[in-house]
Formats: C-alpha cells, sequence, structure tokens
C-alpha cells in the first residue's frame, strides 16, 4: 500500500498524518514541544526541538499505523507562519526562532511603514507591516542583536527548517513566503525593492517553490532517525492555513473556510489577485499553484477559550480530566445554558493585541457589560461569542470587497463543537459544514505531497478526497437577536481603544 505523509508543525505541537492514495486518514500522531515567553509579550521556540519532536512523531507514527518507511511515497510539509528561523553560514541555527504571534516589533512595523510608505509598501507585497511578519523581524535582529544579525545567512520559515533537516535543501513556498513582507505576492518572486528599501539582504532568501514543487528527497541520516526510506520525495507544503484551506478543499470561489486553532482565520480563494483597499486583509499566494487568497487573522480565538479554560476554570475542570472527558466540551456545554448574547454581556478577543479587523499590538481585551445575574456560564458563552463576532469583522471585510460566499468549512480544533459551529451559522448567516478531513493543515500537506509526486492537479485531488459530512443552516430568529449584538461589538474598540493602549503601557510600567 502506499501512503503519504502529511506533517503540520503546530505552535504546541507536531502533527504528522498518513492518508492512502484514496485520502484515506490511515493514522495520526502528535508531539509537544515547549513555547518560550522571555518578555512579555514575546514567542520563541528552538528550531532543533521541532526538527527532534518531528523525527520522533514520524517514527512513531509509522510502528502505530504499522506502516514500513517504504511505503511512504511523498512526504509534505505544512508549518505555523511567520516564524524567523535564522541560520549561519554552516546552516546552524543562530537563536531561537521568533513566533508568529511575538509581538516585540511594533517599532521596526512603525520604522518599515514610514521608510516605504503603506500604500508602497501594499503596492508591493499586498499587506501591511504588522508585529507577526517575518521582515520586522529581520530589523529587531538588526536593532537589539547585532551579533547575531552579523552571523545570520539564511532566513526561513519554520516548517522549511524541517524541510532542510530532511532533505539538505533550502527552499520556500509562495504561500508562506507571502507572510514575510518580502514576496511581491501580486507576481509571486521576491521583492528586490522592498529588500532594498529596508536593507535586507536578498541572498538570505531561499529559492521559492509552488506548494506541491518535489524540493527534495529524504537524506539518508534524516531516514534513520525517522523510518522514513531514504530518496523519498518531500514537496514545499505550505503555511498552515493555506494548506488548512486545501485540507477542507477551499480551493475554489464561494466557499470560505474558518479555522478555529490558536489564531482565528477567515479564509477565502482567489483566481486572481486581489488586495484590500487599505490592506487590512492579508493578500497571500494561495497552496494552489497560481492562485490567491485573501485572509482576517484573529490572533486569540481558541487561544482565547484556552486562557478562559486555563485560568478560571480549574476547580470542575481537574475532576473532568480526571474522569477522563474533554475539558473544553465540559466548557461549550456549560456555555449552552447560558442564553443567547449571554444576558447583555460582551467579550473582546484581543488579549495578545489584534491583526485583523484592527492592526494593533497594543489592544487588549475585556469583559463588557456585566451585572449581578451573570454566571460563569454566562462568561463562557461570552468568550465563545465575542470570538465569533470578532471573526465576523474579518469577513464583512471580505464580503465588502465583492465575494460571494454560499458555504463556510470550519476547521481546527473549535470545529469539533456543534454548539460553536451553530453560533458560527448564527453570527455569520451562512451554512457551516464539516468534512471528512479532521487533520485540517496535515491532511492538507498529505494532499499537496499527493499532487506533487502523482502529479495530479490539487483541485481535482480535492474533489476526490475530500465530501462534506455535516452541514448546519443559521437559524433565522437567532441570526437577528446576534446582528443587534453585533452591532454593539463592533462600536466597542473604536470607543476603547485609548483606554485599551493606556492600560496595556500600564501594564508593562515599573
Ligand atoms: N471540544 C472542543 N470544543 C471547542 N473548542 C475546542 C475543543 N477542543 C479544542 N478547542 C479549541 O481549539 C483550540 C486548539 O485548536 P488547534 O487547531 O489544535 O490549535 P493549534 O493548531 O493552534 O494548536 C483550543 O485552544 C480550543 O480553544
Ligand atoms: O499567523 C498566522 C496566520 O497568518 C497563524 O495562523 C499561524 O500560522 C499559527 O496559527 P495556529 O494554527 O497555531 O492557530
Amino acid at each position: 500500500m502506499s501512503y503519504f505523509l502529511g506533517i503540520d508543525l503546530g505552535t504546541s505541537a507536531v502533527k504528522c498524518v498518513l492518508v492512502d492514495s484514496a485520502g484515506t486518514v490511515k493514522a495520526s500522531h502528535s508531539v509537544e514541544y515547549p513555547l518560550l515567553q522571555p518578555e512579555p509579550g514575546w514567542a520563541e521556540q528552538h528550531p532543533e526541538d521541532w526538527w527532534r519532536s518531528t523525527a520522533a512523531a514520524i517514527r512513531a507514527l509509522l510502528a502505530k499505523a504499522s506502516v514500513s518507511g517504504g511505503e511512504v511515497v511523498g512526504v509534505g510539509l505544512s508549518g505555523q507562519m511567520h516564524g524567523s528561523v535564522f541560520l549561519d553560514s554552516d546552516r546552524k541555527v543562530v537563536r531561537p526562532a521568533l513566533l508568529w504571534c511575538d509581538q516585540r516589533t511594533a517599532a521596526e512595523c512603525e520604522w518599515i511603514e514610514q521608510a516605504v510608505g503603506i500604500t508602497e509598501l501594499g503596492r508591493l507585497t499586498g499587506n501591511r507591516a504588522l508585529t507577526g511578519f517575518t521582515a520586522p523581524k529581520l530589523i529587531w535582529l538588526r536593532n537589539h542583536e547585532p551579533h547575531h544579525y552579523a552571523r545570520t545567512a539564511h532566513v526561513l520559515l519554520p516548517k522549511d527548517y524541517v524541510r532542510l533537516q530532511l532533505t539538505g535543501e533550502l527552499g520556500m513556498d509562495m504561500a508562506d513566503a507571502s507572510g514575510t513582507l518580502l514576496l511581491d505576492v501580486a507576481n509571486r518572486s521576491w521583492s528586490s525593492e522592498v529588500a532594498r528599501a529596508l536593507g535586507l539582504p536578498l541572498e538570505w532568501l531561499p529559492p521559492l517553490y509552488e506548494s506541491n514543487d518535489v524540493v527534495g528527497q529524504v537524506l539518508d541520516g534524516a531516514a534513520e532517525l525517522t523510518g522514513l526510506a531514504p530518496g523519498t520525495p518531500v514537496v514545499a507544503g505550505g503555511g498552515d492555513q493555506a494548506c488548512g484551506a486545501v485540507g477542507v478543499g477551499v480551493v475554489q470561489q464561494g466557499i470560505a473556510s474558518v479555522a478555529l486553532g490558536t489564531s482565528g482565520v477567515v479564509f477565502v480563494h482567489d483566481d486572481t489577485y486581489q488586495a484590500d483597499t487599505e490592506f487590512r486583509l492579508h493578500s497571500f499566494c494561495h497552496g494552489v499553484p497560481g492562485k490567491w487568497h485573501r485572509m482576517g487573522v484573529m490572533l486569540a480565538a481558541g487561544g482565547s477559550f484556552q486562557w478562559w479554560k486555563n485560568h478560571f476554570a480549574s476547580d470542575e475542570l481537574q475532576q473532568v480530566e480526571a474522569n477522563g472527558g474533554d475539558v473544553y466540551s465540559y466548557l461549550t456545554a456549560l456555555a449552552e445554558t447560558a442564553p443567547l448574547g449571554s444576558e447583555g454581556l460582551l467579550f473582546l478577543p484581543y488579549l495578545t493585541g489584534e491583526r485583523t479587523p484592527h492592526p494593533d499590538p497594543k489592544a487588549r481585551g475585556g469583559f463588557i457589560g456585566l451585572n449581578m445575574r451573570h454566571t460563569r456560564a454566562h462568561l463562557t458563552r461570552a468568550v465563545l461569542e465575542g470570538i465569533t463576532f470578532g471573526l465576523r469583522d474579518s469577513m464583512e471585510l471580505i464580503t465588502a470587497s465583492g465575494v460571494e460566499i454560499r458555504e463556510l468549512r470550519v476547521n481546527g480544533g473549535g470545529a469539533r463543537s456543534l454548539f460553536w459551529r451553530q453560533m458560527i451559522a448564527d453570527v455569520f448567516g451562512y451554512p457551516v459544514v464539516t468534512v471528512n478531513s479532521t487533520d485540517g493543515p496535515a491532511y492538507g500537506a498529505a494532499l499537496l505531497a499527493a499532487s506533487g509526486v502523482l502529479q495530479r492537479d490539487v483541485s481535482v485531488l480535492c474533489q476526490e478526497w475530500i465530501k462534506v459530512v455535516h452541514r448546519v443552516e443559521p437559524d433565522k430568529n437567532q441570526q437577528r437577536r446576534y446582528e443587534q449584538y453585533y452591532e454593539v461589538y463592533r462600536s466597542l474598540y473604536p470607543a476603547l481603544r485609548c483606554t485599551l493602549h493606556q492600560l496595556s503601557d500600564l501594564a508593562v510600567s515599573k
């Protein structure tokens, strides 16, 4: 039997999945690694941890599935986007990577937008300078760690480091490269103009590939560590959002995906390059060769729910866990006992600043409208509703550009909850479906590997592999009531912006 291996290098863990040539998942396996937060707002990881964990996950997956390395005929990679891996001329790691959720580069983003100009930067790259993106991190390194900057010879994104260890080849796909702020997204090539304006060496950037291009073959040493066969072809793959969209079949116009991971993303496919006039949406290359996509990114979607679980719901939760229950399922059931709108309570999900629609590292979260009747159930529901309203903000920007949507495909950990899926259908006003692939980005990476190795069209493979398994329709009455809450929600950020900034400054003042 032949299998394709999809690897998704996430923020908390690497997930590997084996898929057969008909698109059926044989088995999956995850291995976690630590997230370092040496200062408030910083987020780093050791690239060596990624590689060690990936090799261990592949080995364990093959054993679990009783599949031999020789049966794996192609490998694809997906990964957390934007993270900067700095390598020296011997391809050794210079310092820990700065991740997508790291917020230290606010000053560098301002400098970039002044140096290039927001409109010119948008014309050249399709995007604004946002704290998570890669180029501001390179400038941060130049400003704050010149000794590390002087040693740097190559810059990669997280999953590209893993591909380098597997194959010995430097490379980056267009989809992930779009989040560096150094790609001319419209023309799918590095922007020498932006690199020159920022004084960044273009030679640090690796060769570019489409997501289903074969970049290299598994090396002997990597084969020994992973259990894969030497010479197995490895495709470029893509950023986790592009791979996740491929994994749920968002490879044509009319279907949007909503990813409920740590971040939250509303994603649409574009046949031609499109950019938001004010660059509030990210305009990126898609994992489908020669195609593009736009997305709005909320930094703490599932992340807000996870924060709520970790800090304000610990007592019963220990019991739930001890009885083998799922803590998130317990919390969504609790939320369901509170009425729609949480009896006049709104939650702002800007716990780690925000990207879309408010590119603001100093935005902060909050509960607004508390009264004496509110219980933990109301607050839990308000958290889920606030995240959903925040995602609707991205959808508003997408539909305002003239895109017509007929269906939402939900993926990520939050998609497990039927209650949350119904809430999304009611708040967005579109049918919400889930598909047979629950492994999202890893499944998309396996599909891209199959496309590259078998020389099959990505969209055709999506049609063959991906099937809708569940559908919820918006409830008109609930939709009308949510609309009233959403109108209040969207008025809060402009009204509170200065207050949130003051609080953000006070939090770090000594
Ligand atoms: N049963 C569930 N119901 C609702 N939300 C859930 C459930 N399980 C997980 N989640 C949410 O999904 C998030 C994790 O999603 P995942 O796609 O695994 O994220 P990542 O890839 O960023 O690590 C959690 O933080 C939580 O908010
Ligand atoms: O920054 C982005 C997209 O622009 C994030 O989507 C990261 O790529 C990681 O997301 P999770 O999968 O961990 O939520």
